[in-house]
């Protein structure tokens, strides 16, 4: 294989947790003003679960939609994912972004050994998540939810934006490997028949067996795991 499909938030950066915490604000915000007494909050699990490597609108989507809250208006759906997009970008401005060190190894040695390198996020602040990480000198192709957006493409765990990835770079599924840390993305890989998918399990509990679950070939807790002692 001489392709490598990376997903960027959990897998190359610690964005992860940015989007965790920004969406637990927006999403306890609209809960507890729709049901003061009955206000259940968003945990970590309802992340994995319902929002985690899901585009925006698919994420607030689904997790609402497992609360039983399905009489939303769209204006609203939308509101609660700007909502989120603003805490998320004001925290990566303040903050920045740190990439994994075991990934950034990971990545000097993959291009060092002749494979090429791809991202697909389903965020939309995908650009700017590499820029803030200084990743984006190794990134030959990059598909994020802008660009699947405008194609019309449906989101993980739909395998689309993965079989997009792989056509710009100019090889079949078989011949490429993914990179995911969430379930809808290792959802995706399968459904997409890639060559091999790295499972990366950043939380811990029942993930991994998840992971596996889904059709992960492998579960590491850090790219470095795959790079030689
Ligand atoms: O809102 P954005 O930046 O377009 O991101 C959409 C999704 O992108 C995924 O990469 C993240 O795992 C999700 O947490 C996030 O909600």
């Amino acid at each position: 294989m001489t392709v490598a499909l990376f997903d960027l938030d959990g897998v190359l950066t610690s964005t992860a947790v940015l989007h965790r915490n920004a969406w637990k604000q927006a999403f306890d915000a609209f809960l507890s003003e729709r049901d003061p007494e009955g206000f259940d909050e968003f945990t970590e699990q309802d992340y994995l679960d319902y929002v985690d490597g899901r585009r925006r609108e698919d994420g607030v989507r689904a997790f609402l939609h497992s609360r039983q809250i399905d009489d939303v208006p769209a204006e609203t759906l939308a509101a609660i994912g700007e909502g989120k997009n603003d805490l998320f970008t004001a925290t990566l401005e303040r903050d920045g972004v740190d990439p994994y060190p075991g990934s950034v190894r990971y990545l000097k040695a993959a291009q060092q050994a002749g494979l090429r390198i791809a991202v697909v996020t389903s965020s939309k602040n995908g650009a700017a998540v590499l820029d803030a990480a200084d990743l984006s000198e190794y990134v030959e192709v990059r598909v994020d939810g802008l660009e699947t957006a405008s194609r019309g493409l449906p989101g993980k765990p739909a395998p689309d934006s993965f079989l997009l990835g792989a056509e710009l770079m100019g090889v079949t599924p078989a011949g490429a490997v993914v990179f995911e840390d969430a379930i809808s993305g290792v959802e995706a890989a399968v459904a997409g028949k890639f060559g091999y998918v790295v499972a990366i399990d950043r939380v811990g509990g029942g993930q991994a067996d998840a992971m596996r679950a889904a059709g992960a070939d492998v579960v590491v807790n850090d790219l470095d795991e795959l790079l030689p002692a």
